[in-house]
């Protein structure tokens, strides 16, 4: 097993990463709960509840099963799953462990931190999209105006992510994890960059997986740790967000991936900074390979004013300007502002090639 640490302002929590941990949670709990209530979606539940259940024999056990999918980020699964809570008899001393990817993470998360004013809560990611979810404390539902609007920084107690999980995942979804697996290699390194490049996802070894996806939290752990708030670093954990956010949203969350979208706002976010350095980035390279590995190469008609709109909401946006995280080269992002009227003829372009392609 390796262990990551994180500091944060409230307190250090550690990222376990190995084969098999799902049986043996009660052992890595720091200390002892008065109840657990885990929550679960409907396709994780049939295939690793049990075993987190049985991993539990000690402690008072609930259980909160939610749909699969993007669509359960909403204010009445919010509020079902408090009204779990309460009818449970949780209290302060109570625990919420999140079994899933980024979907229950999320939203999880956002029970714990609001649940009585905030109790503690573990991630147990099951996604390889979630070893960038679980991770340092954004939790959220969405709004249908925009993505992840309603949520807090609160960081768990501990991320315990058994690998072995995601073996189960099904092709769309190893992509979606590979997009934010991209992003991080993108923002951080040229040689990871490359290593993923050079693999494909149907053909992925473990020992390969495993390497990715621990290069990967150690970008988004430090990252965190320099900036837990977000006011400057972790701005580049955005990279390619602005867009894909918008896209999510406009589609109607869950239509598309997150990672998916996310692949696609890195290819515009790929293409302005070309244009706006003059240099050289591997746009075809990633391009190529998303192909390679079936990312969706087209999208459907989308207004560019809608998605113009939605992009003007946006977390990151503080007065009349977009910002938009893009890259100098590999390794080196920064955070430029753009008028809406610059990033409409960008936007336009874009989505004309998406749309014939
Ligand atoms: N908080 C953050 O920092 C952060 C970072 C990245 C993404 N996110 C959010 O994460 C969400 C996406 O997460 P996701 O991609 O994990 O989606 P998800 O949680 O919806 O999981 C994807 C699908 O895979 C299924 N699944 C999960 N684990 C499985 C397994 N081991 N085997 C088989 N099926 C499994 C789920 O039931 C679901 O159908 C988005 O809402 C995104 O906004 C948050
Ligand atoms: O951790 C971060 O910071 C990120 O931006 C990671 C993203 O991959 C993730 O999708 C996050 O939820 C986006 O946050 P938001 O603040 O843009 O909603
Ligand atoms: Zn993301």
């Amino acid at each position: 097993m390796k262990e990551i640490k994180v500091q944060t302002s409230t307190h250090p929590y550690k990222i376990m990463i190995g084969e098999k941990l799902r049986f043996n949670l009660s052992e890595v709990l720091s200390k002892k709960y008065a109840s657990v209530l885990i929550i679960t979606d409907s396709h994780v539940s049939k295939l690793y509840l049990k075993d987190v259940q049985n991993s539990l024999a000690n402690e008072k056990v609930f259980t909160a099963v939610i749909p699969a999918g993007e669509q359960s980020k909403s204010i009445e699964q919010f509020y079902e799953l408090h009204t779990k809570a309460i009818e449970n008899g949780l209290n302060r001393n109570s625990l919420i462990i999140a079994l899933g990817g980024g979907v229950v993470g999320d939203l999880a998360g956002f029970v714990a931190a609001t649940y009585m004013r905030g109790i503690d809560y573990i991630q147990v990611p099951t996604t390889i999209l979630a070893h960038d979810s679980s991770v340092g404390g954004k939790v959220a539902i969405n709004h249908a105006l925009g993505k992840n609007m309603i949520g807090n920084f609160y960081p768990p107690r501990a991320v315990i992510y058994d690998v072995e999980t995601v073996h189960t995942l099904s092709k769309a979804e190893i992509r979606s994890g590979y997009a934010e697996l991209v992003k991080e290699a993108l923002i951080s390194d040229v040689a990871f960059f490359e290593d993923i490049m050079a693999a494909s996802l149907d053909e992925m070894n473990n020992e390969r997986l495993i390497s990715h996806l621990q290069q990967g939290i150690e970008v988004k752990a430090r990252i965190v740790e320099e900036d837990e708030k977000e006011s400057g670093v972790r701005k580049f954990l955005n990279f390619g967000h602005t867009l894909g956010h918008a896209i999510e949203a406009e589609l109607g969350y869950g239509k598309m991936t997150h990672g998916e979208a996310i692949a696609i706002g890195m290819l515009f976010a790929l293409g302005l900074s070309q244009k706006y350095y003059g240099v050289n980035l591997p746009l075809e390279e990633l391009t190529s390979w998303m192909k390679a590995n079936a990312y969706p190469s087209s999208l459907p008609q989308l207004n560019p004013n809608d998605l113009l709109a939605k992009m003007a909401s946006d977390k990151k946006v503080l007065n009349d300007r977009i910002p938009m995280v893009l890259l100098k080269e590999i390794g080196k992002p920064e955070t430029v502002e753009f008028t809406k009227e610059e990033l409409l003829e960008e936007l336009s372009s874009f989505l004309g090639k998406m749309v014939k392609a």
